[in-house]
């Protein structure tokens, strides 16, 4: 597959801080593309630059083979953005939010409403279209600006922290019609967010932490990286344990966090009982599982994402 966005060491750098540190990656043209990161990571920034809101301290953006620097038109033309803040007029209906972003980005007259309809379709929001925005949910909002986003047939789509604030279920659907869209308008979406799960649905999953990127990979990837399972325990005394663990097995990959030790093991099935059996602090807790993507971000920092 084609790159559709290249980024090379790209840098930001605000009076006191180097928000963004030389970070270099590509998206593939269709793919979900997902940002995960914990808050001030580095993420919203990347993702202004990359829309030519912000403008980088040095590096190179590529995006629909236009440069970010020099061709900001183009650029914005052919991208939607979802910002993590309603910019929608929640005086007007949904249509004529529509309406008015259609002309703000010259979709062609003969065009504006039968592409107006189709995507309050997408997003389900056609029975609804002429009440006024004050009225919407959260989520019918997000929809909303979702459906905007679109309006002008953008290649990649933009979507920072697209579900931040919204419960579980409406996060949900939202993400439902993401999938939709996807698969209808076969259009690459770059989303920022601090969410495991929605981090779980991309294709490919940068990691970001401190302005820099320290994995990228399809989530499976990331996962089958650490191998095996991870076993999780509580006893009467961590740092104890810690220290039993470490004399009595060699190379323990271990960890503790929080109130928990993190014990990574090939398989915990030929494990398991003789850990238990050698270990002399009682144990209190115990779990087995698979990694997920918080194993890698623990992995590779020494520190859980906070979600
Ligand atoms: N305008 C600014 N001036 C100075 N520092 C800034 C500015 N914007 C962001 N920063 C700093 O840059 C770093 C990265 O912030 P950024 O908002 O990009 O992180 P993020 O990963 O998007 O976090 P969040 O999920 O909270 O939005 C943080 O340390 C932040 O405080």
């Amino acid at each position: 597959m084609d790159s559709i966005i290249s980024v090379k060491n790209l840098t930001k750098t605000y009076k006191k801080v180097d928000a963004v540190k030389g970070i270099s990656f590509d998206v593939e043209e269709g793919e979900i593309f997902g940002f995960l990161g914990p808050n001030g990571a580095g993420k919203s920034t990347t993702i202004n630059m990359i829309c030519t809101m912000l403008k980088p301290t040095a590096g190179e953006i590529i995006i629909n083979g236009f440069n970010a620097n020099k061709q900001k038109d183009d650029v914005r033309g052919s991208i939607g953005i979802i910002f993590q803040e309603n910019t929608l007029d929640e005086k007007l209906t949904a249509n004529e939010n529509l309406k008015l972003h259609c002309r703000f980005y010259n979709v062609p007259k003969e065009k504006r409403d039968p592409r107006i309809q189709e995507v309050l379709e997408i997003v389900d929001l056609v029975d609804e279209q002429n009440q006024r925005v004050e009225e919407y949910s959260g989520g019918m909002k997000r929809r909303l600006e979702i459906a905007r986003g679109l309006l002008h047939y953008p290649k990649v789509l933009f979507l920072d922290e697209p579900t931040v604030g919204l419960d579980p279920n409406t996060r949900a659907h939202l993400w439902e019609y993401i999938l939709k869209l996807k698969e209808k308008e076969g259009i690459t979406m770059f989303l920022t967010t601090h969410y495991l799960d929605e981090a779980e649905i991309s294709d490919r999953v940068a990691i970001m932490d401190q302005g820099e990127i320290i994995a990228i990979d399809s989530p499976k990837a990331l996962k089958d990286q650490l191998g095996g399972d991870i076993i999780e325990l509580s006893t009467e005394d961590n740092q104890t344990a810690l220290e039993e663990i470490n004399e009595k097995f060699d190379n323990a990959d271990v960890k503790v966090e929080d109130d928990t030790i993190h014990l990574k093991v090939a398989s915990s099935d030929a494990f398991i009982s003789s850990f238990i059996k050698t270990l002399d602090i009682p144990i209190t807790k115990l779990n087995i599982r698979k990694p997920t993507l918080n194993d890698v971000f623990l992995a590779f920092t020494g520190r859980k994402i906070k979600e």
